[in-house]
């Protein structure tokens, strides 16, 4: 897949800051509550701040978080796995928190990236309007393009909020999404390697 296509930076006008307030306070009105009292007054301002937050991954080059890399580790050509990574992200068909862990690896081809590289792919991605489909993919996809390593494998579990605090409230249900390429793909080992890693609980102090 292409990454810069998949890479959905919106693209229509962005509305102006008392634009988007204004929008905060008509869904306050259809909530039921009125924006004109005292303790709703900020809060426009503060949606819009939030939303920054939020949605901060728009601002982000996927592919330029990957541009730096290294040759000089003596050949290492093992699995490089960053596991347990906090992913905060937001369903698009609800716009609720989508709460969870993600871990990503790969196997590299003489190049390394810098391990905080991954972690921030993983928020360039999650903070954004998503499916966990989607970001499952997009992550696996950007590393796979960029890197060109023998293989990428993500896995994500999380939780919707909009199946916790809503319509089916299954409150402890998660959902785990993965995508493998290359010798993750192809090699069952592998696979079953990055399974297991993934699931142990040896932790580094
Ligand atoms: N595949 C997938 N589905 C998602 C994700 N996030 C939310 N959904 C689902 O998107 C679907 C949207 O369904 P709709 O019937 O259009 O919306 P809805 O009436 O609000 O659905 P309910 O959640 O069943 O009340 C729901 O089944 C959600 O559970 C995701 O990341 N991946
Ligand atoms: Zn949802």
């Amino acid at each position: 897949m292409d990454v810069a296509s998949s890479d959905r930076i919106p693209k229509p006008r962005r509305p102006s800051r008392s634009e988007a307030e204004a929008a905060v306070r008509t869904l306050i009105r259809w909530a039921g509550d009125d924006p004109t009292r005292e303790g709703l007054l900020e809060t426009p301002d503060r949606v819009a701040r939030a939303y920054e937050d939020f949605f901060r991954g728009y601002t982000q080059d996927p592919v330029a978080i990957l541009a730096k890399t290294f040759e000089e580790v003596e050949g290492y050509n093992e699995m490089v796995l960053l596991k347990n990574m906090r992913l905060e992200s937001y369903c698009e068909h609800h716009i609720v928190p989508i709460l969870g862990v993600a871990h990503v690896a790969y196997l590299p081809d003489k190049r390394v990236v810098g391990i905080s590289k991954l972690a921030r792919l993983v928020d360039c991605f999650g903070k954004r309007l998503q499916t966990q489909e989607t970001m499952t993919s997009q992550i696996a996809d950007t590393l796979e393009k960029v890197l060109q390593p023998r293989g990428v494998a993500v896995l994500i579990d999380a939780r919707h909020q909009c199946m916790t605090t809503r319509g089916v409230h299954k409150t402890e249900a998660a959902t785990i999404t993965t995508r493998m390429t290359g010798e993750f793909q192809t090699n069952m080992m592998m696979r079953q390697e990055f399974m297991t890693m993934v699931t142990s609980t040896a932790v580094g102090v």
